[in-house]
């Protein structure tokens, strides 16, 4: 089902397909300035195009997630059966590399995403241009780990020697208003941890992480994602890729 972006019109769309332009903007068009969120639902309504009939859907948290939810059950009443199966997971990402790794979670939501995105056949992974890294942890921001309340000072510390490298700091998240912890939906805590240099292979630093007694996951989503959808000023990318 063909979906318009509505805040492009049809010269000003560009779409890149595997690195094929698909179109391209026209000298002549007048920019058009989108907001954050207007360019989060332009990749979310873009993955609902992936969506067909007796597909078992899995649908992530996350200001861009709720628009692509919000698009399904648009559709589902419009046009669409309910079926007892899903196939394909559409979720927002904090960041995304060149190679469609992601950094999730900070929400508080990784364990479950995690789960259920890494059981799926296609995981379309929907972002604004702003998410986009060139390495993980390159924004500055959260990497998120979700821990075992007991002893999580411990826990925290132990990340943080881990990557020291990288000039990493642990941080508890707490809520600001009472400065008490953030409870995720298993009941666990979350440690953010927070780079200062690139942190190197990724694979190794997900396994040392996993190897630490009291740590439950963490918001690296490496090799998951088959396709990522990104909107920005120029237009939607789309970037496909195999799942080992
Ligand atoms: O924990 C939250 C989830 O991983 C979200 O998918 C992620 O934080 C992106 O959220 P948003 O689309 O609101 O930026």
């Amino acid at each position: 089902m063909a979906i318009p972006c509505a805040h492009f019109m049809a010269s000003e769309k560009a779409v890149l397909e595997n690195g094929i332009l698909m179109g391209s903007p026209t000298s002549m068009a007048s920019p058009v300035i989108l907001s954050q969120d207007e360019l989060k639902k332009i990749a979310a309504y873009k993955a609902v195009e992936y969506v067909e009939s007796g597909m078992v859907i899995g649908l992530g948290t996350g200001s861009t997630a709720k628009h692509a939810v919000d698009r399904i059950g648009e559709l589902l009443r419009q046009d669409l059966d309910t079926y007892p199966v899903v196939d394909l997971a559409i979720d927002g990402a904090d960041e995304v590399d060149p190679f469609l790794n992601l950094v999730k979670g900070r929400g508080g939501s990784l364990l479950r995403e995690k789960m259920i995105e890494s059981a799926c056949k296609k995981f379309i992974v929907i972002v604004d241009e702003s998410k986009m890294v060139k390495y993980l942890g390159g924004s500055g921001l959260a990497m998120p780990v979700e821990v075992i309340p007991f002893c999580w000072k411990f826990s925290a510390e132990r990340l943080r020697k881990l990557f020291e490298y990288a000039g990493c700091v642990a941080k508890l998240r707490t809520f600001p208003e009472n400065g008490e912890p953030f409870v995720t939906d298993n009941g666990n805590y979350i440690v953010d941890l927070y780079f200062k240099k690139d942190i190197g292979d990724l694979n190794a630093a997900s396994d040392a992480i996993l190897r630490l007694p009291g740590i439950v996951e963490h918001g690296m989503f490496l090799d998951m994602a088959t396709t990522l959808i990104v909107a920005g000023e120029l237009g939607v990318t789309i970037k496909n890729k195999q799942k080992n």
